[in-house]
């Protein structure tokens, strides 16, 4: 759970945040002032019927969109004051994003994969190599590192996908129905691995699925509803905090 020492400032801030797409001559209003604030160590998830604008809250906390009113903080910093290239580079420091479709890039092997977050910040090497091994061990694919993706079943993808959203250990994981693709088994097991690695590292987890326990494994369950976000509990929270 939460560690005192850590860093206790919210880890993401949105303030009466609205998000519009023009269609046609008409406006259509996805997020109508949403607010919310995640810190480190939370394992939240997010529900909301198909088209209540879910991804759309991903794309902008990971800031790839824009809000067309309010204010998006991460760790302090408001996205809609910085430049598309400041986005770009606290995107890839701080954000790991795990999409349904795994999007591994399929002409590099398995450990390039997982490596590539690392290359994008200059971080390569002996290094890079260390931390790919380290964490394809820890999804059980250390056998693997050579493989390219399309020999891969569906669920070690995904596994490839979730250690290479951890490989730079970002503070704020995002994830878009990582399961969606996956067997209800191959599913559990993918989720049990991003709670572990995402309380290890006290990290906070904004996970978007439709499976059914995971609210009751969540410290916070956040369901979109006509532009706006409704919470309650996880189980997790009645738990305890062991
Ligand atoms: N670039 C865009 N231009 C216009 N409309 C968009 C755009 N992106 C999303 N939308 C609209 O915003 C709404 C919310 O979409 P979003 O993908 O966020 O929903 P979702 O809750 O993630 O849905 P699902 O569960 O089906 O993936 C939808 O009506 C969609 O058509």
């Amino acid at each position: 759970m939460h560690s005192p020492s850590s860093d206790l400032r919210p880890l993401v801030e949105l303030r009466a945040v609205t998000k519009s797409y023009a269609e046609g001559d008409s406006v259509r209003e996805v997020l109508s002032g949403t607010s919310l604030t995640l810190h480190r160590g939370e394992f939240v998830v997010l529900l909301g019927r198909s088209g209540s604008g879910k991804s759309t809250l991903l794309n902008l906390i990971s800031g790839i969109d824009q809000a067309t009113q309010g204010e998006i903080l991460v760790e302090g910093r408001d996205l809609g004051r910085m430049k598309e290239k400041e986005r770009t580079l606290l995107r890839r420091e701080r954000v790991g994003f795990i999409f349904q479709a795994f999007n591994l890039l399929p002409t590099l092997t398995v450990e390039e994969n997982v490596r590539l977050p690392l290359e994008l910040l200059g971080r390569t090497g002996a290094e890079a190599g260390a931390r790919a091994h380290e964490l394809l061990k820890r999804v059980g694919l250390e056998g693997r590192a050579k493989s390219f993706p399309d020999r891969l079943s569906g669920g070690e993808q995904q596994r490839v996908a979730v250690a290479r959203a951890l490989a730079h250990a970002p503070p704020l994981l995002l994830a878009d129905e990582p399961t969606g693709n996956l067997d209800e088994e191959t599913g559990k097991h993918v989720l049990d691995l991003l709670e572990g690695l995402t309380r290890q590292g006290d990290a906070c987890a904004l996970i978007v699925t439709h499976e059914p326990g995971m609210a009751a494994r969540a410290d916070r369950v956040l369901t979109m509803e006509g532009g706006r976000l409704v919470e309650r509990p996880g189980g997790a929270r009645n738990k305890g905090s062991s």
